[in-house]
């Protein structure tokens, strides 16, 4: 379903996990951060909302998205304790051809840390051809990518907890 079918910050608390219990890590993209504090933003009132501590969510910031590959992997052999990370970020078409190996690298690069490492990273990187779109996906008309990007990684966070018994 297109997000422009659906309101990316629509979630029902009755069908997701009590997030008291879990740490999050949650590191951040500079680039287009105007965008990027949105998103965080999202991600951080929907967990707090479904339960998490303030104390347990930590953030790195990153100077641009290709470098949420390198940051999630530094945040996951820091805090071996953390049960789930977002990676948040917003990489918008320009002229030229940059906008798709970054997006490219990133979506390889994050899907990698997910098989290489055991915490979970969610992937929170708007992909858009303009910025009206980033704004509909980070508290626009289409909700916030960073809602779902929480409500993401509380649901992995419990499947990784279920796994290990
Ligand atoms: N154009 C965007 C970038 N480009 C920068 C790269 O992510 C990276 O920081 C640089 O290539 C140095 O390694 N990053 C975004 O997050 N969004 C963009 O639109
Ligand atoms: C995604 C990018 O790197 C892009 O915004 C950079 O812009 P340009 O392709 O015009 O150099």
């Amino acid at each position: 379903m297109a997000t422009e079918n659906k309101n990316l910050s629509e979630y029902d608390k009755s069908t997701i996990p009590d997030a008291k219990n879990f740490r999050f890590g949650i590191v951040v993209s500079e680039w287009n951060d105007t965008i990027t504090e949105g998103l965080f933003q999202g991600a951080f009132d929907a967990l707090l909302d479904c339960g998490a501590l303030k104390d347990n969510i930590v953030r790195w910031n990153v100077p641009g998205s290709f470098e949420l590959i390198y940051g999630c992997k530094k945040m996951q052999q820091a805090y071996d304790m953390l049960d789930a990370i977002i990676a948040i970020g917003s990489v918008i078409q320009g002229e030229t051809k940059h906008f798709d190996f970054v997006c490219d690298g990133v979506t390889q690069g994050i899907k990698d840390l997910n098989i290489q490492h055991d915490i979970p990273v969610i992937f929170c990187v708007l992909t858009d051809n303009t910025i009206q779109q980033s704004i509909d996906r980070s508290g626009g008309k289409h909700g916030n990518k960073g809602t779902e990007a929480a409500i993401a990684a509380i649901k992995m966070a419990q499947l990784r907890k279920d796994a290990k018994f």
